[in-house]
């Protein structure tokens, strides 16, 4: 049973190194998290619903896993290839489309949310009567870019 657990807490920790990896490694994956901040924010802000929260949350979960497989794919890639190598082209292009795929989803099913359900002109109304919090989401922008370009490993 001890044994289970310490097995259990050690595939975590690998997960999490993985995801760290990610983070400073990949631009990619830090504009899926900042969009991800950016859409919670503007949820709360215009009273998403529960359904439509947990229907965003699938979201993050689909495009951020997508990049990571993709992150895996593309690392594999590069270990077996030294110089060009048609089917590591076709290999990475395809994984890219996986990644490319759940993300058009996403933003679909954002749109439907935030546009069609009527929560962004929600959230900018909130913020509107509310100008101290408007800024300071306005705040947040330049560090957004700066995690985005210039955090971790620059690319
Ligand atoms: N060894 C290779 N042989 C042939 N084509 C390659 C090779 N490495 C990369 N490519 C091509 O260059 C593209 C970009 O590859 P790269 O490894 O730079 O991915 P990336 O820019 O980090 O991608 P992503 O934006 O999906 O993270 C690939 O999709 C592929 O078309």
């Amino acid at each position: 049973m001890k044994k289970n657990i310490r097995k259990l807490s050690e595939s975590f920790l690998h997960a999490f190194r993985g995801l760290r990896l990610c983070i400073h490694d990949e631009r990619n994956f830090r504009v899926h998290m900042t969009a991800a901040f950016y859409v919670i924010l503007f949820g709360v802000f215009g009273g998403v619903s529960m359904t439509e929260a947990a229907i965003l949350c699938i979201c993050f979960g689909l495009t951020m896993g997508a990049e990571l497989l993709n992150t895996a794919i593309e690392r594999l890639c590069d270990k077996q290839a030294s110089g060009y190598d048609g089917m590591v082209r076709n290999a990475k292009d395809i994984a890219a489309a996986g990644v490319f795929v759940c993300a058009a989803a996403c933003v679909a099913v954002g749109a439907c949310i935030f546009i069609g359900n009527g929560v962004l002109a929600a959230a900018i109304k909130f913020l509107w009567y509310r100008l101290w919090l408007g800024m300071a989401v306005v705040v947040t922008v330049p560090i957004a870019v700066w995690f985005v370009f210039h955090f971790g490993r620059i690319q």
